[in-house]
Formats: structure tokens, C-alpha cells, sequence
């Protein structure tokens, strides 16, 4: 399998596009500007294969065309399901996802499953405003049957690159072998995601 189709999930604000736009340009940007849904793309040898990587940013706002989060997890092969430690409401929000995630792929041999859903708790550096303690998001990823990561798109590079190559690796091994379904919406080049960059719209933390 070339095509390694990884989606991105977690509630409003969590820090799903700082994390995927850390990993693809190194940087974080503080207030990344997207008002839909988009699809990034990148080429990445893993064990000197050549893979396709298909990243999925939804969007939290209602925007035309949306797709639902069942089409979402039908869609992808590997998930990385995000909360923000200081805000708990969105572990509650991340802990039902990772449970959609295993009835909807309840067919999917367990040694599969196991390694391509991700549980991620964002923002480590405010943990001075901690609102979930690292065992609890400890106990629903082994819950869950998921990996667990705690960290922060703010300061951690490593760590982040680190975590998508993991999954990448780990969905490419997978074996998974879906039929590839409609994707959940366009794609979005790099230039796109430079303009987003630098075009940014003004969010409030
Ligand atoms: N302190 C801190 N702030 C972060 C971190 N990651 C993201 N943020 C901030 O959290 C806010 C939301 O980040 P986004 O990346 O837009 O979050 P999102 O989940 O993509 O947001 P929606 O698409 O609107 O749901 C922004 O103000 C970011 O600067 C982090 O690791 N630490």
C-alpha cells in the first residue's frame, strides 16, 4: 500500500491544524487561518519505501459540504485523536471519538487496529492550567487500545514529527487493505497551506 490516508480528529481549538502544519513545515504558527476542511499531502520514505501520505484537517465550524465523522473514520487508514490537556470538555470530546473509531472498525483484526489510533493530549506546555491528568488520558488510550502521547505542538518538533512518522509507519504496515473510499473533501497543496499560513485570519486562545 502506497497511499497512507491519516485523519486528524479532536474537538474545536485543540491544536489539530498547529500539529499537522508543525510536522509538514517545522514551524508553529499561532493562529492558522482555515474555515474548511482540506486534505495535505506529502511524499515520505519510510523503510526506504516511498509512501503517499494524505493528511485530513477537518474543520469545526459548519462549512458546506462537510463531511461527518463517520465518513471521516471510514475514510482513513491511521487516526490521531487530539484533546488539549487544559481544556477537559475536549478529552471527553477525544475519548467518544476513540470509541466510534472501535465500533465502527470492530471488523478489523485486533494486531491491525491496534497500532493506528493515536490518543494525544496537546498543549503540554500549559500544564500549569492542566485540566486532565496525564494517567487519565493514560487509561482511556489503553482503554481504547490506543497509543498514547502527550505533548505540544508549541514547543516540541521532535516529539510531533516523531508521532506522524510513527503512525505513518504503522498504517503502512498495517495491512489494512481498505477500498479506498470518496474523500471526506478537496485537497490542499502546500501552497495552500503557505497561503494559510501567512493569510492568517485572527483567532483568540
Ligand atoms: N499553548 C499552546 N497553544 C496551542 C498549541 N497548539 C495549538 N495552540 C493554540 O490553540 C489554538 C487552536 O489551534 P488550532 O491549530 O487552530 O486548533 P484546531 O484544533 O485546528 O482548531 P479548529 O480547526 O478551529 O477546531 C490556536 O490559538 C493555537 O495557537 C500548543 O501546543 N500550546
Amino acid at each position: 500500500m502506497n497511499d497512507i490516508k491519516v485523519a486528524v480528529l479532536g474537538g474545536e481549538g485543540v491544536g489539530k491544524s498547529a500539529l499537522i502544519v508543525r510536522f509538514l513545515t517545522k514551524r508553529f504558527i499561532g493562529e492558522y487561518a482555515s474555515s474548511s476542511e482540506c486534505i495535505y499531502r506529502k511524499r515520505m520514505s519510510v523503510d526506504g519505501r516511498q509512501l503517499n501520505l494524505e493528511l485530513y484537517d477537518p474543520c469545526s465550524q459548519p462549512c458546506e459540504g462537510k463531511s461527518t465523522l463517520n465518513e471521516q473514520i471510514h475514510w482513513a487508514d491511521g487516526f490521531v485523536v487530539v484533546y488539549d490537556i487544559s481544556d477537559r470538555s475536549s478529552f471527553l470530546a477525544a475519548t467518544a471519538i476513540v470509541h466510534l473509531i472501535r465500533e465502527l472498525n470492530l471488523g478489523v483484526a485486533k494486531r491491525d487496529s491496534d497500532s493506528v489510533v493515536f490518543l494525544v493530549g496537546n498543549k503540554q506546555d500549559l500544564c500549569h492550567m492542566r485540566e486532565v491528568d496525564k494517567e487519565e488520558g493514560q487509561r482511556v488510550a489503553a482503554d481504547g487500545r490506543c497509543q498514547f502521547y502527550e505533548l505540544s505542538a508549541a514547543e516540541h518538533y521532535q516529539e510531533v514529527a516523531l508521532m506522524f512518522s510513527k503512525m505513518v509507519r504503522n498504517a503502512s504496515l498495517g495491512g489494512k487493505a481498505k477500498e479506498r473510499r470518496r474523500r471526506p473533501s478537496g485537497s490542499k497543496s502546500m501552497a495552500k497551506l503557505i497561503n494559510n499560513v501567512f493569510g492568517k485570519r485572527r483567532k483568540s486562545v
